[in-house]
């Protein structure tokens, strides 16, 4: 394995230092480090981020490789500065038994461009109608400790009862898509006057609220975990700010496009820029775009810790379920590439999160929350050397060449976006080296 000694990385606390990366560890972190025969990046200028943890990634393998695969999605992520990913269990077969998520995370494992750690299905299929094996998928090799039928909610209250009961036997997690399937049926957007407006069935807040305020009374009352995804609404946010102060264990994500996108795109804006026309199925996504007031919302609640952590809910889908018929078309974006720089137009360029809550929210929290070892002291000397360094000088127009897994399904393309990834480093491995990918030769051989 290579030796690597980066030079003059700024961190999150804004110190500036030189760091030895050896044997996949660090192994010394001060000034003017040097040795003898060690790869050298030069990184003044450059912000030091610890490696990033998605916890909510569709890598799709096994079942839908037409979309993604371990490989071109691992491949997406250390693209986006990301050296661990979470993979959803809405795969084919359904990621329901150890046999499933011991071949997922050995695929990752083999590709080696960043850990995978698989979610494993609450229920047999996702049907939402027995528990799944969950005790064979925590005790197996993937030692799955988030569990989600994320895709659909699970809305049986004792199923959710169960489940939640079940995992809090070895400290495991519940993470729900929390929406009422009744309240939802047929939905297509935002439900508002907006969506009144376009013609399109609405999809209201209360049927996200509804659920998170019993899912965050369940995990009280049986004493466990429970995780939030995709948190999308203000009244949820509300939600999930009365449970904390009650001291449930409830911890919540929020996707990078919920802190910049509204459902304004879906109308079009008519000034013949990247977002001209409406009805643009790159905007359709599963919990949809909400009010500017939402937006607002979210982000005052991940500034001050309501919302634990930023997850991408990266959904690669196939071009042709997007270049189509609003109502044809499928749930979902990709956002691995563009998660960092992302959140760094919504709340770091605003002013309201600084680096070390980005290191926060998008590396150690989501590390907590999946129980993943190796992201609690980043930049130590003996911690893994999982870190990713970043030019948020940098400003782009985000195109397909940013997006190096199979979606195209990005909200963002033709748009400028600040940052960019320089190098991504995975055990301390490169797998990304001056902004470009390296070949699976090049990360399997170290
Ligand atoms: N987010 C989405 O719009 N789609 C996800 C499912 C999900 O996260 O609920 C998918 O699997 O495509
Ligand atoms: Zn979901
Ligand atoms: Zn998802």
């Amino acid at each position: 394995m290579t030796t690597i000694l980066i030079r003059g990385a700024r961190l999150p606390d804004a110190t500036t230092t030189d760091l030895l990366l050896e044997g996949g560890v660090v192994t010394e972190r001060g000034t003017s480090l040097s040795h003898r025969d060690a790869t050298v990046i030069d990184a003044a200028g450059l912000l030091a981020l610890p490696g990033l943890v998605d916890l909510h990634t569709h890598l799709r393998e096994p079942g839908f490789e037409q979309s993604e695969t371990v490989l071109t999605g691992t491949r997406a992520a250390a693209a986006g500065g990301f050296t661990a990913v979470h993979a959803m269990a809405n795969t084919s077969p359904v990621a329901d038994t150890a046999g499933v998520v011991e071949q997922v995370a050995s695929l990752g494992a083999q590709h080696g461009y960043a850990t995978v750690r698989p979610i494993g299905a609450v229920t047999v299929g996702l049907a939402g109608e027995r528990l799944s094996e969950i005790g064979a998928m925590a005790r197996s090799r993937a030692a799955v400790r988030v569990f989600s039928d994320d895709g659909r909610c699970v809305h049986d209250a004792l199923l959710m009862r169960r489940a939640l009961e079940y995992v809090a036997t070895f400290d495991g997690v519940v993470a729900q898509h929390a929406q009422e399937p009744r309240l939802t049926e047929g939905a297509q957007m935002n439900e508002g006057a907006l969506s009144s407006e376009l013609g399109l069935a609405g999809w209201p807040a209360v049927a996200e609220e509804a659920i998170i305020a019993r899912d965050v009374l369940l995990a009280d009352a049986v004493g466990a975990r429970l995780h939030v995804c995709h948190v999308s609404t203000a009244g949820s946010v509300e939600v999930v700010r009365w449970a904390k102060a009650r001291g449930i264990r409830v911890t919540a994500e929020v996707t990078p496009h919920h802190l910049l996108l509204t459902e304004q795109l879906i109308a079009g804006s008519g000034d013949g820029g990247p977002y001209s026309h409406g009805y643009d199925a790159r905007f359709k996504v599963n919990p949809p775009l909400r009010r500017d007031e939402d937006v607002q919302a979210l982000r005052a609640a991940l500034a001050d810790g309501t919302i634990d952590i930023v997850a991408t809910d990266h959904a690669p889908h196939p071009i042709e379920t997007k270049e189509c018929a609003w109502q044809e078309a499928s749930f979902g974006m990709v956002g691995l590439e563009s998660a960092l720089s992302v959140v760094q137009a919504a709340v770091v360029d605003s002013g309201l999160l600084d680096w070390s809550d980005v290191a926060r929210v998008l590396s150690r929290t989501p590390a907590e929350i999946g129980r993943l070892a190796g992201y609690d002291a980043p930049f130590e000397v003996g911690s893994p050397a999982h870190l990713t360094l970043v030019d948020p000088s940098a400003s782009r127009v985000f195109d397909v060449d940013a997006l190096r897994g199979k979606g195209l399904n990005s909200p963002y393309l033709g748009r400028t976006l600040p940052g960019r990834v320089v190098a991504t480093i995975h055990g301390g491995v490169p797998t990304v080296l001056d902004g470009e990918l390296r070949s699976p030769e090049e990360v399997t051989h170290g």
